[in-house]
């Protein structure tokens, strides 16, 4: 599996945000996507999922995918583990069930189990969001702003998660303006 960023360039609402950003991440590699706000770094983890085409330059990923935005991508009726198994069950890896179980364990989920997302605290719900990307088992994370709204504890859980991640082969670029402990991660400063 890969993620190759080739010259690529960003035009938003007519705006030259960033060009020339090339960088390749193979099994185990991460990126961290650091600069001030406005300057693209969304959008660049948009490129990246195919969300939004590149102003110039190439964009190459081998292997599926999992986007995390701010969005929680997740039904607010629902209970937190039936919300998951929702996304899980789509997903190309087969057993959603124990893929949901091992996310909700990684993410000390396991007592918010039967409540609703729409009830969930800020941080929680951003904790339910990183577990559905966990439990995608896609090769390929998009994080954007992970760890928006989690305490110290749930930052440290999530660079767990990220580590087993990268740990297992798994690929994770990550946009963030808070300081998250990525070992090893290049930095694509926009
Ligand atoms: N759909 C759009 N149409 C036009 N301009 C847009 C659109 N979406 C974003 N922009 C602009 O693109 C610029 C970059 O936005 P982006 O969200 O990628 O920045 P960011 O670096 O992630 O910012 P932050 O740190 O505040 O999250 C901003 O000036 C924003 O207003």
């Amino acid at each position: 599996m890969s993620l190759g960023f080739r010259d690529v360039a960003c035009v938003r609402g007519g705006r030259l945000l960033f060009s020339h950003v090339s960088f390749d991440l193979a099994a185990g590699d991460a990126a961290i996507v650091t600069g001030p706000n406005g300057v693209g770094k969304s959008s660049l983890i948009r490129i990246a999922a195919g969300l939004l085409a590149p102003f110039e330059g190439r964009v190459a990923c081998d292997g599926d995918k999992a986007l995390l935005t701010e969005a929680a991508a997740l039904d607010a009726e629902r209970p937190l583990v039936a919300a998951l198994r929702f996304w899980a069950s789509l997903d190309r890896a087969p057993d959603p069930d124990a893929r949901v179980a091992r996310a909700v364990r990684a993410l000390d989920l396991d007592a918010l189990a039967d409540i609703p997302i729409r009830l969930l605290s800020t941080g929680q719900r951003r904790r339910a969001s990183i577990a559905r990307v966990a439990a995608s088992e896609a090769p390929v994370w998009l994080l954007d702003e992970p760890a928006n709204g989690l305490d110290s504890v749930s930052v440290a859980r999530l660079e767990a998660v990220i580590a087993r991640h990268r740990a297992g082969g798994g690929i994770a670029l990550v946009a963030t303006h808070l300081p998250l402990g990525l070992p090893g991660a290049q930095e694509i400063a926009l």
